[in-house]
């Protein structure tokens, strides 16, 4: 288990994270808040390329830092950008990042072809990356995060740029790795993680806050999620959290503590959690 114990972190006197304490076991955890909340910075506190000002980060009861290269053959990390070289193919790329590793050339081929395969670009082993989709370059990236065949995989925003079925692909694969791995992944997309994270992080004004997912967030909004025409009269005391088309009609989507007149109430769901919490001013 990865545990984050009373972790700050700060950039001169701010504060982007404050006070963290959580734990990733085996399974999806989504990191989810809006651009510039820290998300990048606590995946790299787990990725040992920067350290926490206060506290500690633990695998399995050890400090990170102090296991050193042990820690870093359990960890799979794609950042936020990944680089890689357009000229290579996959099959050159990967042998190259598994000889930065110091793996073996046997390990290297076999993790190869079965990473390959695994993220759907079998066939395109041999071919230049230049040629490549976004989403083909991000799967690429997922399978250089594994090569190790690491125990704890930590994703950067591994959706930016994807096309509706890439991202639904992306999504699958992970849910597949994540069932005998720690996986901890950032987005401010919710549906990426909606269906596959067993634990959602929100990063708020750099406090850190841990959900055993959707369900219990989805929980918290039940009676105060309404739908009602949008021509109507808006209470006062209510949020807007959009438009969407009902059975021909357009409706608002509100949350209020109490039903507006001529609202009906309807099921919550994670991006209504997400768009409460992150309203504006707050
Ligand atoms: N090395 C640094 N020095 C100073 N401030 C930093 C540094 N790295 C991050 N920050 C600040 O910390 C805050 C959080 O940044 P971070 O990149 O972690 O956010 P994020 O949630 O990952 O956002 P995004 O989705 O845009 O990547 C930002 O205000 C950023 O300017």
């Amino acid at each position: 288990m990865l545990t984050v114990e009373h972790v700050t972190k700060r950039f001169k006197h701010n504060a982007v994270i404050e006070d963290a304490t959580l734990a990733f076991s085996t399974g999806v955890t989504g990191l989810i808040a809006p651009n510039g909340a820290g998300k990048s910075t606590l995946l790299k506190m787990l990725a040992t390329l920067t350290f926490p000002t206060e506290g500690r980060i633990c695998w399995n009861g050890e400090d990170i830092h102090a296991m050193g290269e042990r820690y870093r053959a359990v960890l799979g990390y794609l950042p936020q950008q990944f680089g890689y070289y357009p000229s290579y193919t996959p099959r050159a790329f990967l042998r190259y990042v598994g000889a930065l590793q110091r793996m073996g050339k046997r390990d290297i081929a076999r993790g190869t072809d079965e990473l390959l395969e695994l993220v759907g670009l079998g066939d395109a082993a041999d071919r230049r990356m230049r040629e490549f989709s976004g989403g083909m370059i991000q799967r690429i990236g997922i399978a250089t995060a594994l090569l190790a065949d690491p125990q704890i995989l930590i994703l950067d925003e591994p959706t930016a740029g994807l096309d509706p079925r890439e991202r639904v692909r992306f999504r699958n694969i992970i849910h597949g790795l994540a069932q005998e791995r720690t996986v901890v992944l950032s987005t401010h997309i919710v549906s990426d993680i909606e269906a596959i994270a067993g634990q959602i992080v929100f990063i708020q004004g750099g406090h850190v806050q841990a959900y055993p997912g959707s369900a219990e967030l989805c929980a918290e909004l039940a009676g105060m999620i309404f739908e009602m025409p949008v021509h109507a009269e808006l209470p006062s005391a209510c949020q807007v959290l959009g438009e969407r088309e009902r059975d021909g009609r357009t409706v608002l989507r509100l949350y209020a503590k109490q039903k507006p007149e001529g609202a009906c109430v309807v099921s919550p769901t994670l991006e209504d959690a997400f768009l409460v919490r992150y309203r504006e001013g707050r």
